[in-house]
């Protein structure tokens, strides 16, 4: 069935490249938008996973990853992406955590070359939209082009279908081939 899927992806892709949709998200609501990105682009969907996991309710989360930011951690990843090699585009999706991505994206951005890449990023927030995320970016992958990225409350995750595809329109990722129309009803 992946076979099949890949397939089908290869065809979607324009003229654009080959895009990569990679996220963390810790409740669910970035997946969303980052399963709404792979369908409108035809991208490959990889999420980005730690060894650790964080604990599932709000305020010990809110403690852990506290203490990652003061030691500026890199929490080790599970998941690895093979042929980064392929990709031309890389949509970047995580939730805002104390006003930018969460460490294991950093640990993400440095695991792999991304000169010559476009990194667009897509976040989810309670209220700090972007924050410094788009600039701690462009700090780690200097040799990279940074696109205007998107943010989206999360408790919007769900109703953002439309907002995700004017996104990647904007950026000429959003796939010709792509039925949104089941999605999207005006
Ligand atoms: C540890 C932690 C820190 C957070 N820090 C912020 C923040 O600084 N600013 C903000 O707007 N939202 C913050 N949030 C809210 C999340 O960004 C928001 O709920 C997001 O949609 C979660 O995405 P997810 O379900 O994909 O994990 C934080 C959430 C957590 C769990």
């Amino acid at each position: 069935k992946e076979k099949a899927e890949d397939t089908a992806r290869q065809q979607a892709e324009g003229d654009t490249g080959k895009v990569l949709v990679a996220f963390f998200s810790y409740g669910g609501n970035t997946r969303k938008l980052a399963e709404n990105a792979a369908r409108y682009t035809g991208g490959d969907l990889f999420r980005i996973e730690t060894e650790k996991s964080y604990a599932e309710d709000y305020d010990t989360c809110l403690e852990e990853t506290a203490r990652e930011m003061e030691q500026n951690a890199r929490p080790a990843l599970t998941t690895h992406v093979e042929n980064m090699e392929e990709y031309d585009v890389v949509l970047l999706g995580f939730p805002i955590w104390w006003g930018s991505m969460p460490m294991a994206v950093n640990t993400f951005l440095e695991e792999y070359d991304f000169e010559g890449k476009i990194i667009a990023p897509f976040c989810t927030h309670g209220g700090s939209g972007l924050g410094s995320s788009v600039t701690d970016i462009e700090k780690l992958c200097p040799d990279a082009e940074t696109a205007d990225g998107l943010a989206v409350y999360g408790s919007r995750a769900d109703q953002a279908g439309e907002q995700v595809a004017e996104w990647l329109e904007k950026l000429g990722l959003y796939g010709e081939n792509q039925d949104r129309e089941e999605e999207i009803q005006e």
